[in-house]
């Protein structure tokens, strides 16, 4: 078992959020001992307290580290996001202490564009509706304004994981499919990209978002786009709340211009299930309300709780960095038997030179060094031999610029 600069049992994870056991299942596999695994969210003082001394963290959506959490994270030296957006991460603060975030950016995909499809097919034959009626006892028995799927066009906004996915779901049952993106992606089936989000809200039956939330993609949908939509359409977004503009949903779909809507994500969601829901769009008949479970499913939760908990894992023992969001990713092989330095500094110039003279002068004998760098940081694996471990770390951490250092100790002599 790969052994790393603190004993594993003193390695402290903290899984908030409800993460799914298999992740819990895979530390402890790994000789990760020393987990505490809530829920719930924490709020942000509470937060504040309990990361001091944790160092790797699981969050989903709801988590919010920012800046003042990040700063009092002195441990802290990984973030697992057991989800696919990392908005919720204050991406640049853990950068710049040198902390890599990781992600699930396909497990829960699927999840969602079922669910979308399924809301697509419920709302073009307004079942929402119907169902509330019946449940009341009423009896709304009428074709009016009730649509078959097939023959009608899908209008995708981001064609990335989720959407591409959906858009062939949506072929197999006879939606033609058109999409718009900010880069030109290879269309899946017959389906179609279209030059300009107006061209695509102008065209479909049904409008669907599945971008992430990014500057551009911030209150990107308002009365304006409404407007440009096909009268009796149907919109649906289980993106981000930060997307849409809630109070023009709502009035859209009061005016009659809208047929219906699916909606997962919110401006304002409640950070427990404890907490009311307020939103303009309670009460609107043929509207979907789902607290944003779109990835809350059990096959996706299992198998990110694995994939999530892996990375945080080959991090933690081995350096890899491979497919962090904010990081210089680095792939590494296993050290066997040499000791392994782990240096992240302020990406300027002079660092490797400077790091390299420190361990020359120390007559540190360098057996591999791996380095990759993005625009603020650089992170450099150096493989020394096993004589001297501690002694290059100890040279590394006098190099200016230095954010963080690590050692992880060969697997055939480990020293605590
Ligand atoms: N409701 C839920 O439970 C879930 C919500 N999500 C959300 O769905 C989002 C999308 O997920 P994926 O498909 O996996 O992401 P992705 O990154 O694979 O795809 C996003 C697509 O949006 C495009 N895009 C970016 N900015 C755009 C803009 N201004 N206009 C048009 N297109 C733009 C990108 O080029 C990309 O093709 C996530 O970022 C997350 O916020 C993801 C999983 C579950
Ligand atoms: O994967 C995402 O980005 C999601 O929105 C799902 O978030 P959750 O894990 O359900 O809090």
């Amino acid at each position: 078992m790969a052994k790393t600069s603190l004993d594993k049992s003193k390695i402290k994870i903290l899984l908030l959020e409800g993460i799914h056991q298999s992740a819990v299942d895979n530390f402890l596999n790994a000789g990760y001992t020393n987990i505490e695994h809530l829920s719930t969210s924490l709020d942000e003082e509470t937060l504040i307290e309990k990361i001091r001394d944790v160092h790797f963290i699981g969050i989903r959506s709801r988590t919010q580290l920012n800046e003042r959490v990040f700063a009092a994270a002195e441990k802290l030296t990984a973030v697992g996001c057991f989800c696919i957006g990392t908005n919720q991460v204050d991406l640049n603060a853990a950068l710049a202490r040198g902390i890599p975030v990781f992600n699930a950016p396909y497990s829960n995909t699927r999840s969602v564009a079922e669910l979308v499809l399924a809301e697509t097919i419920m709302l073009l034959r307004g079942i929402p509706e119907k169902s509330t009626r019946a449940h009341e006892g009423g009896w709304l028995k009428s074709a009016k304004n009730s649509h078959e799927a097939r023959g009608k066009t899908l209008g995708i906004i981001g064609y990335g994981s989720i959407g591409a996915q959906l858009s062939v779901l949506a072929e197999s049952v006879g939606l033609d499919v058109i999409y718009y993106d900010v880069v030109t992606k290879l269309a899946m089936g017959n389906a179609r990209q279209v030059g300009s989000l107006e061209e695509l809200l102008a065209r479909a039956d049904v409008v669907t978002l599945h971008v992430p939330d990014v500057p551009s993609t911030r209150w990107m949908i308002t009365k304006e786009q409404f407007a440009l939509m096909k009268p009796g359409s149907i919109f649906i977004n289980a993106s981000r709340g930060s997307t849409v503009v809630i109070e023009d949903l709502a009035e859209a779909i009061k005016a009659g211009k809208l047929l219906g809507a699916a909606v997962d994500v919110f401006p304002s969601e409640p950070k427990s299930n404890d907490e009311e829901f307020v939103s303009p769009l309670r009460g609107l008949a043929n509207v979907i309300l789902t607290p944003h479970i779109g990835g809350s499913t059990l096959e996706a939760q299992e198998n990110i709780g694995v994939e999530v908990s892996e990375k945080l894992i080959t991090y933690s023992d081995n350096g890899t960095t491979i497919t962090s969001v904010n990081f210089p990713e680095v792939a590494l092989p296993a050290h066997p038997d040499k000791h392994r330095l782990l240096h992240i500094h302020e990406n300027v110039p002079g660092v490797m030179s400077e790091i390299n003279r420190v361990l020359s002068e120390n007559d540190i004998n360098i057996s591999g060094q791996f380095l990759q760098t993005n625009e603020k940081v650089g992170y450099v694996v150096i493989d020394v031999d096993k004589a001297y471990g501690v002694k290059a770390l100890e040279a590394l951490k006098q190099v200016d610029h230095t954010l963080r250092t690590r050692v992880l100790y060969s697997e055939t002599n480990y020293q605590d």
